[in-house]
């Protein structure tokens, strides 16, 4: 459904992308992780045409949203969860009736339906932002670090609606992550990138439990496991 070939990316001389294959099936997940600038939000950006590739090609079968780390900008502050809504169905064509359905789908209360951003906390504005995303019915939904910015027992319900949305719509996910520990809940497959290059890439399983690559090794170490405690501060003066 998404088949990504050699894609190259230069800023000035620059290169942020080097020769990145990878593709995403019709229903399929695929994570995209690496350290901060090795290129995955280049990447998305080049999939849903916010940004021109240097060369190479990216096919796309059907239609693409977003979602971004941070709903509080992107969401409009002054827009209720139902004006946001019902304005993505209108301009898709959709019935305003499904209004509902979304909010059930994302878990969001149909009370909160007359809620604005700032009445909502950090993890119901993303499903708000979700929501918004999958109002158009697109057939692939890219995920730039979008539980990034929640606290982990938020970041969990999160990964499981997202989990749901995708067994209940069928949509497709490209989840571009800098954190390991979130892949192995939503995706099947994984794309290693390190310095605008993929390292690795595979079933989520493999590459977490027999990384190939020393990057990758090097990533899923600093993964913490159940049970890891933050180091206490070693100055107690
Ligand atoms: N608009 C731009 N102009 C110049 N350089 C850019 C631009 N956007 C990205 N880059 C550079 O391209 C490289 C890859 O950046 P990119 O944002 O794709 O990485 P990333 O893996 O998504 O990192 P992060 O998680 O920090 O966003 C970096 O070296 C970055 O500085």
């Amino acid at each position: 459904m998404l088949d990504v070939r050699d894609l190259r990316k230069e800023y000035r001389g620059a290169i942020a992308v080097d020769g990145v294959s990878f593709a995403v099936p019709a229903g399929g997940s695929l994570a995209v992780v690496g350290e901060s600038g090795s290129g995955k939000t280049t990447c998305a950006r080049i999939v849903t045409g916010l940004e021109k590739a240097t060369s190479g090609t990216v096919t796309l079968h059907g239609s693409v949203q977003m979602v971004f780390q941070d709903p509080y900008q992107s969401l409009d502050r002054r827009q209720t969860v139902r004006g946001c809504l019902a304005e993505v169905l209108a301009h898709h064509g959709r019935d305003r009736s499904r209004l509902g359905e979304l909010l059930d789908l994302v878990g969001l209360d149909r009370r909160l339906g007359d809620a604005l951003p700032r009445q909502l906390s950090g993890g119901q504005r993303q499903r708000v932002a979700i929501a918004r995303a999958l109002a158009a019915e697109p057939q692939l939904l890219v995920l730039d670090e979008a539980v990034a910015a929640l606290d982990v027992s938020i970041q969990a319900q999160i990964l499981n609606l997202l989990v749901d949305a995708r067994a209940a719509t069928g949509v497709a996910y490209l989840f571009i992550t800098h954190d390991l520990s979130v892949v192995r809940h939503v995706c099947t497959d994984v794309v290693v990138m390190s310095r605008g290059r993929v390292v690795e890439s595979g079933p989520v399983e493999r590459v977490l439990h027999e990384p190939e690559h020393g990057y990758t090794r090097r990533l899923v170490a600093s993964v913490p496991r159940p049970g890891w405690v933050p180091r206490r501060a070693v100055n107690r003066d």
